[in-house]
């Protein structure tokens, strides 16, 4: 059986309004359930690209579509609904005075009350191991538990798509593992943009090369960065004494 494509883009070009062109005819499809790694070098429009996904930016060539569903005005709720994203910094997404509040605001707003919103609340907490803490205020956790709690509010919304810029940043190693952890068991499409290349090789099968505002490679992520070549042409680099040939020889996640 065929597995639906989660997001299909389709010739996908953009420019800033100052003329500065971002994206320059973007190709790109993922399957329901695939966990793809986004990465490229800086300014090289990976972000441009995950604000077009949930028809933040807009007004380009191209198409963008969601479950099938175009990435257009009269969809913007719903595609908004479908498509989660996790922000670099929790703060930008955490504001209410109780992780609980925090978690419920999104599916309240859009109609679910009483019983049905404290499972999904509870739900959303368990998947991201932070059930305990539902009655503290975000402020007091530490940075790795508020971006668990960040993870939460948007599987509350039960999305189609998990977008996460960035999502090791700023983890000590226990952290870094347990959100791996979670992101392996959850049963979401996920797109990650990360300069991890690591933490890409951990967690995605599949990983794609945006540069210059186009697709430069698409692949196993072992393949991608493996090939030493590949990675000095679009600045990305391992770690300091991580072994290319090694890394290509490696399992998959
Ligand atoms: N509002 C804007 N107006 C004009 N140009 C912009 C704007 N936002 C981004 N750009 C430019 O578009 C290009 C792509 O930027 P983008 O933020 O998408 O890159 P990125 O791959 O996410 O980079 P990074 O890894 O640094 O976060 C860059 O050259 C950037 O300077």
């Amino acid at each position: 059986m065929t597995v639906p494509f989660s997001l299909e883009v389709e010739g996908l070009a953009f420019s800033y309004p100052d003329g500065h062109q971002a994206l320059t005819g973007v190709d790109l499809t993922i399957r329901q359930g695939e966990r793809v790694a986004l990465l490229g070098p800086n300014g090289a429009g990976k972000t441009t690209l995950v604000l077009h996904l949930n028809g933040i930016l807009g007004g380009g060539s191209g198409t963008v579509r969601v479950a099938g569903l175009p990435v257009a005005a009269p969809h913007l709720a719903e595609i908004r609904r479908r498509v989660g994203v996790v922000f670099q910094d929790p703060d930008d997404q955490l504001f209410m005075p109780t992780v609980r509040e925090d978690v419920a605001f999104g599916p309240a707003t859009a109609g679910i009350r009483g019983a049905a919103l404290d499972a999904c609340v509870r739900r959303a907490l368990d998947r991201v191991g932070m059930a305990a803490f539902a009655d503290r205020p975000p402020h007091h956790l530490s940075f790795g538990q508020r971006r668990r709690v960040a993870v939460a509010t948007v599987l509350a919304m039960e999305p189609e798509i998990l977008v996460l810029d960035e999502p090791s940043s700023n983890l000590d190693p226990a952290s870094r593992r347990e959100l791996a952890d979670v992101l392996r068991s959850l049963d979401v499409t996920v797109l990650m943009v990360t300069h991890d290349l690591p933490y890409a090789l951990e967690l995605c099968e599949r990983s794609v090369v945006l540069s210059g505002g186009t697709i430069a490679a698409d692949g196993p992520t072992r393949t991608l960065l493996g090939d030493a070549e590949l990675l000095r042409a679009h600045r990305l680099e391992l770690p300091f004494g991580f072994d290319p040939r090694a890394v290509a020889a490696r399992p998959g996640p």
